[in-house]
C-alpha cells in the first residue's frame, strides 16, 4: 500500500488558503501513485482558537465535500487529518476519512484535548473510537495529544486495527516525546504507524514535522525532517501478521491483571 504523507505548513486562521493548498497537495500525492493520502491536524484553520466562530467548518461540510470529490476523482483514499468544525453550538477537532468511491467512511472527534494548548476551553471532546476499513484491512485514527494515552491506541488494536494514522500539530520543543511515543505505539501494538505532523509556526508555537512511518517491528521507514514535503512510502501489510506471529503479545495478555 502506497501511503502519501502530506507534511505541510498551515496558514493561521485562513481556511480559504488552506483548502487551496490541501487540494494541490492531494493532487500531487495522487499523481505520484498514492493509494492513501494522509493530512496533518487542523489543516483548515490551524490553532486560531479565538476565531473558531468565524472560521470553523459548519458540520464539516466543506472539508467532507472536498475530500469526497478528490477521493473519487483521483481514485485515492484520504485520511483527512483533522479540521476544526462547528456542530450545533459546539466546536470539535474532527477527522474525516473518505474512500475511492467518495464515501465518508469515518468521522472522529479528538477524544483527549490538550489543556497545555487551551484546547479544552474551546472544543468538546469526542467519546467514540475511530475504526474503518481500507482495502480489506481494519485501521484506526487518533489525533495528536491522543498519542499520550497508550490505552487509546491499544483499544483500537484490540478492536482489530492493524494500521494507526496519527495527524498532529506537535510543537518542536516536545518533538522527542512525539518520536519515542510513536515508536513505542508501533512496537507494543505490532501495527504500522503513519504519523503526519505539520511544519512551520503560528503565534504560539513552532511545529517540528518529523512525520514518521513506522513498521510493526518498530523500524522507522521514513522520517519527514522539518521541511514541507509530500512523500510516498510503500508499506507491506503482510508484515503485521508476521510480527504478531513471532511475538504473540495479543494472546499473551493477562487482561485480569490490568484492572
Ligand atoms: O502532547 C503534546 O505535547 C502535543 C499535543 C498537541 O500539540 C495537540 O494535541 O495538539
Amino acid at each position: 500500500m502506497k501511503v502519501a504523507c502530506v507534511q505541510s505548513d498551515i496558514v493561521f486562521g485562513e481556511p480559504k488558503e488552506n483548502f487551496k493548498n490541501v487540494e494541490k497537495q492531494i493532487r500531487e500525492a495522487a499523481s505520484s501513485g498514492a493509494d492513501v493520502v494522509v493530512l496533518p491536524e487542523m489543516w483548515n484553520s490551524g490553532y486560531d482558537l479565538t476565531r473558531l466562530e468565524e472560521i470553523a467548518d459548519v458540520n464539516g461540510e466543506e472539508a467532507k465535500k472536498l475530500l469526497s470529490q478528490l477521493s473519487k476523482e483521483l481514485n485515492v483514499h484520504i485520511v483527512g487529518g483533522s479540521v476544526s468544525i462547528k456542530k450545533g453550538d459546539k466546536f470539535y477537532n474532527t477527522m474525516y476519512v473518505t474512500n475511492t468511491l467518495g464515501e465518508v467512511i469515518a468521522e472522529y472527534d479528538k477524544a483527549h484535548l490538550i489543556k497545555l494548548m487551551d484546547e479544552h476551553l474551546y472544543f468538546e471532546a469526542g467519546n467514540e473510537k475511530n475504526l474503518f476499513t481500507l482495502d480489506g484491512v481494519k485501521m484506526g485514527g487518533i489525533i495528536c495529544y491522543d498519542l499520550r494515552f497508550p490505552e487509546w491506541t491499544r483499544a483500537h488494536s484490540l478492536n482489530g486495527a492493524k494500521v494507526m494514522f496519527i495527524p498532529a500539530q506537535w510543537p518542536t520543543k516536545r518533538i522527542d516525546h512525539w518520536k519515542i511515543l510513536l515508536q513505542a505505539r508501533a512496537i507494543e501494538n505490532q501495527s504500522f504507524i503513519i504519523a503526519v505532523n505539520r511544519v512551520g509556526s503560528d503565534p504560539h508555537n513552532e511545529f517540528g514535522g518529523n512525520s514518521l512511518v513506522i513498521s510493526p517491528w518498530g523500524e522507522v521507514l521514513w522520517n519527514g525532517g522539518d521541511e514541507e514535503c509530500v512523500q510516498i512510502v510503500d508499506i507491506n501489510l503482510e508484515e503485521i501478521d508476521d510480527v504478531r506471529g513471532r511475538i504473540p503479545v495479543f494472546s499473551d495478555r493477562r487482561e485480569e491483571l490490568y484492572k
